[in-house]
């Protein structure tokens, strides 16, 4: 499923009108018609149905819809909220074949005219504005707008709820609240931002047949499908030992924050690391052995004599702290290790200035940040950044070489060459302590196994979301799920998935 910006969609369409052929009304059509089938199986026959439209080509997808509905025996209502004059090309076309087959025009241009209209209404399909919006809404549709989310019917929007951007910086003012979304074509970016995701209600993708070929190399942003993920994941080789799948080093952990760096071991064996070694404060080792048994342990102050070929990826920062000591070693494995280096919680920061120098351009290095990390790896505001968050992704990767993580509801994993991904598994349960340390260790042992850093973090994301949302509904609930339940639920997934 791609991801895109409106200009993005907009020259998807142009090539497939332009270059490929497919006649725009055919688009409309198509698009009209695949939301009014979704919509027909909710109707039980006495509805009323109003569909609001505007002048662009979002109210021309209305016209198609209000004249299925009505040639299926709905009561459905069109109203126009433009004066004739501003509906033209394709969406003119619609409303004469509307009104051609019987269907009646009513008009609202004030918002009394169209709070009067809606009054009757179950059912309200938002066709006002589409993803040709700029800036704040203007009048009179700010008041329709405010008009639709006061009233008790349902509401069900075209493509995007109206007055929303369906690019980054969008701010959700004056933005129809839907209950229902079917998205066109592809998937709007700001239903993926924490602002305006929630407007979009329940959505769904609908396919009005823009050929792949208009796709490609106008988009490199997808939501990562448990089919991807079974696609990257290898079945376990009958003839493999315990070097087969990588060789692990894990630098984190303290005496007083022992839990960390264990939750990370444990979920990178669970993922399918073949051998794990934990380098931690030495008074940390019993303590994490005796929850761990099936690792290896070294005390940290070994690390710079420590041979870092023997190993086949690192992951460094779960419990590391913040002190002198754990900054040194990070300079050291950061400059050190030619296998992939992944980098969480508190190494980012010791990291930030020598990833800012481009220090591993060209060796795999893999960020796990969550969003107040990232904001300090920028320097920036986190509301900045959750507003922006993929085009300051693909900056700073591009920028470091490196392949970024940021976590969130929708995780964005971005590739130092403009790839990027989001994952929608996961639900409110993983909003607890060690669900990152969780992470990590799940991104270290598909580090080791997958040559594409990129594959690693987005099937490590994915298969984490996923065990926290098979655990909630098998045996947890958001409320009560661990951590801990996260790695033990890794083995449900891989039975799901292989
Ligand atoms: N182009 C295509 O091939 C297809 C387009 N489709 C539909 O077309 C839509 C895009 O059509 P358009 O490009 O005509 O755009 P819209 O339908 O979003 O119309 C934009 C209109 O809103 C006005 N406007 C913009 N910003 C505003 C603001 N802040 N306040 C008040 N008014 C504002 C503009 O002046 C313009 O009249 C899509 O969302 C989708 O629903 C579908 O029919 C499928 C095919
Ligand atoms: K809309």
């Amino acid at each position: 499923m791609y991801i895109v910006t409106a200009q993005e969609m907009y020259d998807i369409e142009r090539h497939a009108i332009g270059e490929v052929g497919i006649p725009s009304v055919v688009l409309m059509e198509t698009a009209g018609r695949s939301i009014a089938s979704e919509i027909v199986p909710q109707l039980k026959g006495p509805e009323q149905i109003m569909v609001a439209i505007g002048a662009g080509n979002n109210g021309g997808d209305g016209w198609v819809i209000a004249r299925v509905l009505l040639e299926k025996g709905y009561q459905a209502i069109a109203v126009q909220t433009v004066p004739d004059a501003k509906i033209k090309g394709d969406a003119l076309l619609n409303k004469q074949i509307f009104e051609k087959v019987g269907g009646h025009v009513e008009y609202a241009t004030t918002q009394g005219d169209f709070k009067a209209k809606m009054r009757k209404a179950d059912i309200i399909i938002d066709a006002i504005l589409g993803i040709g919006t700029r800036g704040d809404v203007r009048e009179p549709y700010k008041g329709f707008i405010n008009s639709i989310n006061e009233s008790c019917a349902t509401v069900i929007s075209v493509d995007i709820p109206s007055g929303i951007e369906a690019s980054e910086g969008a701010t959700g003012k004056d933005a129809v609240q839907a209950d229902q979304t079917y998205m066109l074509g592809a998937a709007k970016l700001s239903a993926f931002l924490p602002k305006t995701a929630p407007y979009f209600g329940e959505w769904q993708l609908l396919d009005i047949g823009l050929p792949r070929i208009s796709f490609e190399s106008r988009v490199n942003r997808k939501l990562t499908t448990i089919a991807d993920v079974r696609k990257t994941l290898q079945k376990r080789n009958p003839f493999a030992h315990k070097g087969t799948y990588g060789k692990g080093l894990i630098v984190g952990g303290s005496e007083f924050m022992p839990g960390s760096v264990t939750m990370t071991v444990m979920a990178a064996l669970r993922t399918g690391a073949g051998l794990c070694t934990v380098a931690t404060e030495k008074a940390a080792i019993p303590s994490i052995a005796a929850n761990c048994l099936e690792a290896m342990y070294k005390d940290r102050a070994g690390i710079p004599e420590m041979d870092l070929s023997d190993f086949d990826g690192i992951a460094m920062g779960p419990g590391m702290g913040q002190d002198k000591t754990a900054g040194e070693l990070v300079n050291n494995l950061f400059r050190g290790a030619e296998c992939p280096l992944v980098i969480d919680a508190d190494a980012l920061q010791h990291a930030k200035e020598m990833l800012h120098a481009g220090v591993r351009k060209g060796r795999a290095t893999l960020l796990t940040p969550h969003p107040g990390e990232m904001a300090r790896l920028l320097d920036i505001e986190i509301g900045e950044l959750l507003a922006n968050p993929f085009s300051y992704s693909a900056r700073f990767a591009e920028q470091t070489g490196s392949y970024v993580l940021l976590k969130g509801k929708h995780t964005i994993v971005t590739a130092p060459d403009g790839r990027q991904s989001v994952n929608n598994t996961g639900n409110a349960g993983l909003a607890k302590g060690g669900t990152g340390d969780v992470l990590t260790g799940i991104v270290l042992a598909l580090a080791m196994q997958q040559d594409d850093p990129f594959e690693a973090l987005r099937c490590a994301c994915h298969i984490h979301g996923l065990s926290a949302d098979i655990q909630v509904e098998s045996a947890h609930s958001e409320h009560d799920l661990l951590a801990t339940d996260v790695v033990k639920g890794i083995g449900a997934v891989y039975r799901k998935l292989l």
